[in-house]
């Protein structure tokens, strides 16, 4: 359930009707729900309230400042991949043992920014990586704690662009050779070894995958415990799905997948981390757009709208589906057409959808993309010089701006042309 919802007859973000929003805003925009962000964050709570335990919000979902502190405020922690990521989480006022880095390409000065800013852990994913780590904490006169990210070889059973668990995909050490990995790292000056992470995708809709992957993790404790290494902590990442179409069965939820953590991996009494990112905020936003034109073509009828491939990539990226739904609602009944919803941007790719049953519509009518507050904002961009899509954060009946458009004199401002040209 989320807080996006037709009353008198318009959609509503929590109270605030969305015609408010674009009419205040402009549009294209996206709109979260801090009602809905809190609702699923306290789902993964709930999820591992039997055992000590951390939910790292994943940041890439969602990086605004907003986003994060809300989620900080809550006691979330934080899972980052980049330095922006980490400088976003400390802004947001996470403190550093709430932050976990992850990732395959940490350079020297982003880990180095991360021990003098305070980390709780670093998920090594390679043996190079490992090194340089150690070399720098001894550089610092640092020690840090440390988990090694495995790939446990299992097919998570999702896009293929999202997919990091099996072994031909570029994340983490092959879990047949993390006894070795671990000798070394324990043998490493400045990194303390204190757990095991994993993470084998995105948008998994199957808790099979996840239990094949969590047993794995379970049995190497085990071993790496009879080795002598002190695990206390297992990172378990991300990666359950959300439903994108209303009328599909929904995903699990993430009590059976609490469930699913409890019954693989519960009894070695570790803490547990996750880092859910799409879960928690997929569903908390919309992307909020208006028609320019309608188009009616010789096969078929566009709506040209004023969101694009720029604002909202995962379409024209992964063949991914977001429901699309107009904003004030249809009498009951209404006959509906096909229209392919369609960007300005000047690439065919630029479509959201083929055939989208909607009712009819006319220039300057509001439509949104529902699920779209994960990976939304985050992989938009200025393609086509189109200002970066800005940003609204709803609770109750008021709302604010928390990513402000820029203006074209902005955008301009950024460039510089050499005094020799
Ligand atoms: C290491 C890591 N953790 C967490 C996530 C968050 O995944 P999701 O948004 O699917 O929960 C990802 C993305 O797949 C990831 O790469
Ligand atoms: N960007 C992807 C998710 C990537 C997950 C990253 N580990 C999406 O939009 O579905």
């Amino acid at each position: 359930m989320d807080h996006f919802l037709y009353r008198n007859g318009e959609l509503h973000a929590e109270d605030v009707p969305l015609s408010c929003i674009a009419s205040q805003v402009g549009s294209p925009v996206y709109v979260y729900s801090a009602a809905t962000l809190t609702r699923h964050f306290g789902l993964f709570r709930q999820a591992l309230d039997w055992t000590e335990h951390l939910v790292c919000f994943a940041v890439k979902s969602n990086s605004n400042l907003a986003v994060l502190k809300l989620m900080g405020d809550l006691g979330a922690g934080m899972d980052v991949v980049s330095g922006g990521e980490y400088a976003r989480a400390k802004a947001a006022g996470v403190p550093g043992d709430r932050i976990v880095f992850s990732g395959v390409g940490k350079t020297i000065p982003e880990m180095r920014m991360a021990i003098e800013g305070g980390i709780r852990q670093f998920n090594i994913e390679s043996e190079p990586e490992m090194r340089a780590l150690s070399a720098l904490c001894v550089s610092m006169g640092a020690t840090v704690p440390v988990a090694i990210r495995v790939n446990p070889d299992v097919d998570a059973k999702t896009h293929e662009k999202i997919a990091t668990g099996k072994s031909d995909n570029k994340f983490g050490i092959p879990i047949s050779r993390a006894m070795e990995v671990y000798a070394e790292a324990a043998s490493l000056p400045g990194l303390r070894v204190v757990g095991v992470d994993v993470h084998i995708g995105s948008q998994l809709t199957d808790l099979a995958p996840f239990r094949a992957a969590y047993l794995k993790v379970a049995e190497l404790t085990r071993a790496l415990r009879a080795e002598g290494h002190a695990i206390t902590r297992l990172d378990l990442g991300g990666g359950l799905g959300i439903p994108y179409r209303r009328d599909n069965s929904a995903p699990p939820l993430p009590i059976e997948y609490g469930q699913v953590i409890r019954e693989t991996v519960g009894d070695l009494g570790c803490e547990i981390e996750i880092e859910p990112g799409r879960n928690i905020v997929g569903n908390a936003g919309i992307l909020l757009s208006r028609v320019i034109y309608v188009k009616n073509g010789e096969a078929r009828d566009f709506l040209i709208v004023d969101a694009a491939m720029n604002d909202l990539l995962r379409p024209a990226m992964y063949g991914a589906h977001h429901d699309i739904v107009p904003v004030m609602e249809a009498a009951v009944g209404a006959p509906v057409r096909p229209y392919d919803v369609v960007g300005p941007v000047c690439e065919s790719g630029d479509t959201f959808q083929k055939g989208a049953d909607l009712p009819a519509l006319s220039a300057g009518a509001l439509i949104a993309f529902r699920s779209a507050g994960a990976y939304g904002a985050v992989m938009a961009s200025e393609y086509n010089s189109r200002p970066l899509v800005p940003e609204v954060l709803v609770q109750g009946d008021h709302f604010a701006v928390i990513r402000a458009r820029p203006t074209y004199d902005e955008m301009l401002g950024r460039d510089s042309i050499p005094a020799w040209l």
